[in-house]
């Protein structure tokens, strides 16, 4: 099966939450864990037990993993297994984007079969030209993963580069979409290449002409919870898209933990109350 089927089965039957794993050092602390690797294997696993097997997905966040270095980086390799044994799909959120040839590499990083940086999908900037990108589209095609491109971020910030005009006249961010959709053309479930499209964005994608009904791939929407960001907000931005909207919390959900209960509780709560605004 390819990730957009994947998907698409995965939000039918837990609904359609993302839970970011994404282990602050003020959440360790509040967790009473150590910042170093030995806490952030135990705020991960926590995380793991509480919801794999219960939401369509976890996105670890890879900074918050690579800060700690190597064995940090091991603790998200093991992420990426806790997974696959609990049948949860796994974003790697690491935005990574560079040249064609460099982007190569990332792409057997973390998108080549047998890579222990590789999950189901990942993250992707396309701000070195989306065709930048071509070795992780064809890898992550290939081998039945797929990507999430940056198109319209959740923070402030973006609109500077996303919303710009090209020469052409098209916002910037309507033509990463456009490029997406050409990938998507194919598929009858649900594309595997998909955007980043913040929940914060407010009518972003209508003032830059950003047509996300057409995108036939996964939009996934981080900003719910902490950035403020609501089931009201996720109806209003994604309109008619919202059918392929995976909605996406961290501390919204961390914030619960580290009762395995109460995490799992918030997880649930969260993915109830998408699955009710994006209905
Ligand atoms: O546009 C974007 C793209 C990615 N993110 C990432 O999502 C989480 C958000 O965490 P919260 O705690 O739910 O705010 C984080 O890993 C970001 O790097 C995003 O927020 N916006």
């Amino acid at each position: 099966m390819t990730f957009g089927e994947r998907l698409a089965a995965a939000m039918d039957e837990h609904g359609p939450l993302c839970v970011g794993i994404d282990p602050h050092a003020s959440l360790l602390a509040d967790w009473g864990l150590p910042d170093d690797a030995s806490g952030l294997r135990s705020f991960a696993r926590t995380v793991m037990e509480a919801v794999g097997g219960r939401v369509a997905a976890v996105k670890p966040q890879a900074a918050f993993f690579e800060r700690h270095g190597s064995a940090g980086v091991a603790v998200l390799e093991e992420v990426v297994a806790a997974g696959r044994e609990t049948g949860t799909l796994v974003v790697v959120d690491a935005k990574r984007g560079d040249i064609g040839s460099t982007m190569g590499a990332y792409a057997d990083a973390f998108l080549r079969d047998g890579s222990p940086l590789a999950g189901d999908a990942l993250t992707v900037s396309p701000y070195l030209g989306f065709g930048s990108l071509d070795p992780a589209v064809d890898l992550a095609l290939s081998s039945g993963r797929g990507l999430f491109v940056l198109c319209l971020t959740s923070n402030a910030e973006g609109a500077q580069v996303q919303h710009a005009r090209t020469a052409e006249g098209a916002s910037v961010a309507a033509v990463m979409a456009a490029r997406a959709a050409a990938l998507n053309a194919d598929a009858a479930v649900m594309g595997s290449i998909g955007l980043v499209v913040g929940a914060t964005v407010g009518d972003a994608a209508a003032r830059t002409g950003t047509d996300l009904s057409a995108v036939n791939g996964p939009l996934l929407a981080p900003g719910v919870g902490a950035q403020g960001a609501g089931a009201d907000e996720l109806a209003a931005v994604f309109g008619p898209a919202r059918r392929q909207v995976l909605a996406s919390s961290s501390r919204g959900v961390l914030r619960a933990g580290p009762d395995v209960a109460g995490l799992r509780k918030a997880a649930l709560d969260a993915s109830s109350e998408a699955a009710a605004a994006l209905r």
